[in-house]
């Protein structure tokens, strides 16, 4: 198989609405996500919420399978995620603007070189602009601390303040860091579905100490969020 069959897109369907009842795909790495996503969005008919798994790999294969055999107008990677420090507060949500793979490159003895830099593809998807200008003046107006800005997909969760500068040096706009954004939103991109990613802060991005995680606040504001969307995308 060469690389241009391995790229081949999914037969994909797309759903004909923009407006009510267009359908949304929300993919989130694990159930206790999914669960929290559920109950804000209630019971409505027109969302479909997934836990593919834990990192891009599976977030990428699980929007694709979903793509395949379902329409969706959109596409939302949700979760938890790390906040860099003075950017994204514990409890707060981040919706990303842009969604980068932060750490798929190639280490070399003058600095970290991105796939870009190789020139091998892309690291960077844009989230869909309309959207994400919505959702983010929804959940101000609902009241809820929120803030844009890119949102890095790594493979390895950050745990020393030396790799939390390191990715701010490389992405000067990062906010928040996630392992999933990125899988999601190459497998929408591939099918031609905007994409979203929404997270909630759990953790600040640097040294690892578990015991500072807030999952329990982080999964509430991530239902207070998904109710919002609810309001926005139905
Ligand atoms: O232990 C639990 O109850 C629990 C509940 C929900 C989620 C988890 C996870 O550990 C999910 C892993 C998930 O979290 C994202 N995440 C959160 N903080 C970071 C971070 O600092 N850097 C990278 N990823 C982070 C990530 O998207 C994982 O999928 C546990």
């Amino acid at each position: 198989m060469n690389l241009d069959q391995m790229q081949e897109s999914p037969t994909v369907f797309h759903a004909e609405k923009q407006g009510a009842g267009m359908r949304v795909l929300v993919v989130t790495a694990v159930s206790a996500e999914k669960e929290a996503v559920l109950r804000g969005i209630g019971d409505t008919a027109n969302f479909r919420v997934l836990a593919a798994g834990v990192g891009p790999v599976a977030a990428a294969i699980g929007t694709a399978t979903a793509l395949a055999t379902d329409k969706y107008d959109l596409v939302i990677a949700a979760g938890i995620a790390g906040g860099f420090k003075g950017r994204a507060e514990l409890g707060s949500l981040v919706v990303a603007d842009e969604i980068v793979a932060a750490d798929l490159g190639a280490q070399s003895p003058e600095g970290f070189l991105s796939l870009d830099e190789l020139g091998f593809g892309s690291t960077l998807f844009r989230a869909d602009g309309d959207w994400m200008r919505r959702v983010v003046e929804a959940l101000h107006k609902a009241g809820l601390p929120v803030t844009t800005g890119a949102v890095l997909t790594v493979s390895t969760v950050t745990g020393t303040a030396e790799t939390a500068a390191e990715l701010v040096a490389r992405v000067p706009g990062a906010t928040a860091e996630g392992m999933e954004g990125f899988g999601v939103a190459a497998a929408a991109s591939r099918c031609g579905v905007p994409i979203l990613e929404l997270r909630a802060i759990s953790n600040p991005v640097g040294p690892r100490d578990r015991d500072a995680w807030r999952i329990s606040e982080a999964l509430e504001a991530l239902t207070a969020a998904s109710s919002v969307l609810r309001e926005v995308l139905t």
